[in-house]
């Protein structure tokens, strides 16, 4: 379980996220939305202890993550491309993620054979380093990086963006599969209010940095949303 706390952050003199009490409970599929620069990332950056809180903190089962190491070994994240070693070929990347997290090769070989249709050919055996790869092709190395040693806390930063149709319904069946039959957590930030409302059983709206709504998805959530964000325009 991850738990929020008083949890600001504050940049020279901007507040730009501050939130007082979230949790997110074992086993749940929350999409984070909110408009450019409303904190999702920020927020992520916080719960991966990438940066330090303005005030309160983020623990995950009871550790507060800028207190201690060990809640490393329950998360995978892909936020962005800082997360990939661009000197590296898909392969090396996944065995060196595979060894941080107990894995020999062969069980990250046996793991990457569950993904040669996500993969469609293009990643594995490339002979390619990570850095020559389309901004799509990255991403998806990203996330099945994430996904190495399987975590029970996964993180993924507008997974969406920059996939392929074909390769966003692979996503969605893969976020499915893994919460329904693993028990993984997921926290998922998108622009896409369908792609997150059909695979997110939570909703969680940020905007200005604070926690706007946070609802069950149901099957009024996509039209509630899509009214709240066009609320928006007419107030800004
Ligand atoms: N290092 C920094 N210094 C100053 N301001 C920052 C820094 N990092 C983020 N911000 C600001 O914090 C706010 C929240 O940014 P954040 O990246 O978390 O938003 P976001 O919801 O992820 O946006 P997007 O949807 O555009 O990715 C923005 O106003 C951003 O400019």
């Amino acid at each position: 379980m991850i738990t929020i706390n008083n949890l600001s952050k504050v940049y020279e003199t901007k507040k730009v996220l501050s939130i007082e009490n979230l949790e997110f409970p074992k086993g749940q599929t929350i999409g984070l939305v909110g408009n450019n620069g409303a904190g999702k990332t920020t927020l992520f950056s916080l719960i991966l202890d990438l940066i330090e809180p303005s005030s309160g903190f983020v623990s995950i089962d009871q550790e507060k993550v800028n207190e201690s190491e060990q809640w490393k070994n329950k998360v995978g994240a892909f936020i962005d491309e800082t997360f990939l070693i661009g000197y590296l070929t898909p392969e090396e990347y996944f065995y060196f993620l595979g060894e941080l997290r107990g894995q020999s090769k062969a069980n990250v070989d046996e793991f990457l054979k569950n993904f040669t249709d996500f993969f469609n050919g293009e990643i594995l055996n490339a002979k390619k380093y990570i850095r020559d790869l389309s901004k799509g092709n990255m991403k998806k190395v990203g996330i099945i990086g994430a996904l190495i040693g399987t975590p029970a806390i996964i993180i993924l930063d507008e997974p969406f963006a920059n996939l392929d149709p074909s390769t966003q319904i692979k996503l969605k069946n893969l976020i499915r599969d893994w919460s329904q039959n693993l028990d993984s957590t997921f926290l998922i930030s998108s622009h896409d209010l369908a792609h997150t409302t059909e695979v997110c059983e939570r909703i969680v709206v940020i905007n200005k940095g604070e926690l706007v709504r946070d609802i069950q998805t149901s099957p009024e959530t996509l039209r509630d949303l899509e009214q709240y964000f066009s609320d928006q325009v007419s107030v800004n």
